[in-house]
């Protein structure tokens, strides 16, 4: 299991992670969210003690990951994939890896097979694809047999075929009752991999619960409905009767209304008593992505300006700006939800509400939106792209037993 207690990093002015407290437990693959800048990575190498904590502390099985011994063949951790020696071949890289960590030279063939690598094995990698990087950064992790991984991003410049088999993967690392601990961007991706969800914004903890739980919590479910197209008055009837028993109606962009704060039951009752026809009455709920951007909006660093050329695709019979979506929300399927069009419609379904909103750390508001470009990702100054480098004397790697890969897994790192 992997814990965070009160992790806090500060880079000079800068409060990177704040007071960041959870688990990671075995078993389950868990997703680790926030938008750009909101401290996965900084979390991540400080579990994997690569950063060390302005206060607070990280444990893999109940010890610093400096007191781990023999880490490597406890702890894998894909964090950086272009974090090797250009000049060496894949198998080479992979080797001096497994020595540094009494390893058996065999396992390095076993990982260039799980990966895929083998055809490649004798190729240096600078020459690699982003995708076969990324493979190559699995296979150094899976390289101990640990216990315990941590993917930063593992689905970066993969292809589908590359996605589908990192997705499998990591659940079949999960299913052997491993701890996996993965960040990535990819919404949709996630909700297939992970079962549970830490999401982070601007370093502060604002969600810790399964996928299933963290949808519902941060998604309003609504409801399709369509009146006959040939007769708009069915449409505005039936609007004014959902209205007036409470809900919040929004036109969709294909003449479909979308409802919520009603039971669909009740929308039917309705349309009933109205004297209006259907036809379409559907349940929706919002995808992953659509909660997450729900509870992030208010925490995001890095916006893109709108394109100007936007001002120029003219909605029918409507201003221009009518027709955008809500800052950082998606439109909904079928196309944008025109926003304030319709008489008794909520303006914006989506602001931030209930317990998962963000908060301020307590003394501390969220800090301005950073001006400028975010910055670049890559090997930080003075950090340690590879955990598996020997440690320094203050935390000596233990002799190197000859390693036995089909030996029990440590408990300990579990
Ligand atoms: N070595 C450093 N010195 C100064 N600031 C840093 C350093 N490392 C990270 N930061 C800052 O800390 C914040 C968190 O960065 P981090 O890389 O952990 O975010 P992230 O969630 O992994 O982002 P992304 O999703 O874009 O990879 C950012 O504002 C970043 O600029």
């Amino acid at each position: 299991m992997i814990e965070a207690v009160g992790l806090t990093k500060r880079y000079g002015a800068k409060t990177a992670v704040h007071n960041l407290s959870f688990q990671v437990r075995p078993g389950t693959v868990t997703g680790f969210l926030g938008p750009n800048g909101s401290g996965k990575s900084t979390t991540m190498r400080m579990i994997l003690g690569l950063d060390t904590p302005t206060s607070g502390h990280a444990t893999i099985g109940g010890r610093p990951f400096r007191q781990l011994p023999n880490a490597p063949r406890q702890v894998g951790a894909l964090l950086d994939a272009k974090a090797v020696h250009g000049g060496r071949s894949a198998r080479a890289h992979l080797l001096s890896l497994a020595q540094l960590s009494g390893i058996p030279a065999r396992r390095v063939d076993e990982v260039l097979g799980v990966v895929g690598l083998q055809e490649v094995a004798g190729r240096r990698s600078k020459g690699f694809s982003l995708g076969m990087g990324q493979r190559l950064g699995i296979a150094a992790a899976l390289l101990g047999d640990p216990q315990v991984l941590l993917f930063d991003e593992p689905v970066n410049g993969l292809d589908p075929e590359g996605i589908l088999w990192v997705r499998n993967l990591m659940k079949q690392l999960a299913a052997e009752g491993r701890t996996v601990f993965v960040s990535s961007h990819l919404m949709s991706e996630m909700a297939l991999t992970a079962e549970h969800l830490i999401v982070i914004g601007r370093g502060q903890l604002m969600a810790d619960m399964p996928v299933k739980d963290f949808i519902s919590a941060n998604s309003a479910d609504f409801a399709r409905v369509r009146t006959p197209d040939t007769e708009p008055e069915q449409r505005e009837k039936l609007t004014a009767a959902l209205g007036a028993a409470g809900a919040q109606i929004a036109p969709e962009q294909d003449g479909a209304l979308r409802v919520s704060g009603l039971p669909l039951p009740r929308i039917s009752d309705l349309a009933h008593e109205a004297g209006v026809r259907l036809w379409e009455l559907s349940p929706h709920q919002a995808s992953l992505e659509e909660a997450y951007m729900r509870l992030t909006q208010g925490a995001v660093d890095y916006r893109s300006t709108s394109d100007a050329r936007a001002g120029l695709q003219q909605a029918p019979g409507g201003h221009p700006q009518q027709f955008a979506a809500p800052h950082g929300f998606p439109p909904a399927q079928g196309g944008p939800v025109p926003q304030g069009a319709m008489p008794g419609a909520q303006p914006n379904p989506y602001a931030p509400q209930g317990p998962y909103a963000p908060q301020p750390a307590p003394g501390q508001g969220y800090p301005p939106p950073a001006q400028g470009a975010p910055v670049a990702q890559g090997p930080v100054p003075g950090a340690q792209p590879n955990p598996y480098a020997p440690q320094p004397p203050a935390a000596p790697m233990p002799p190197s037993a000859p390693a036995d890969l089909s030996a029990p897994h440590h408990e300990e790192a579990r």
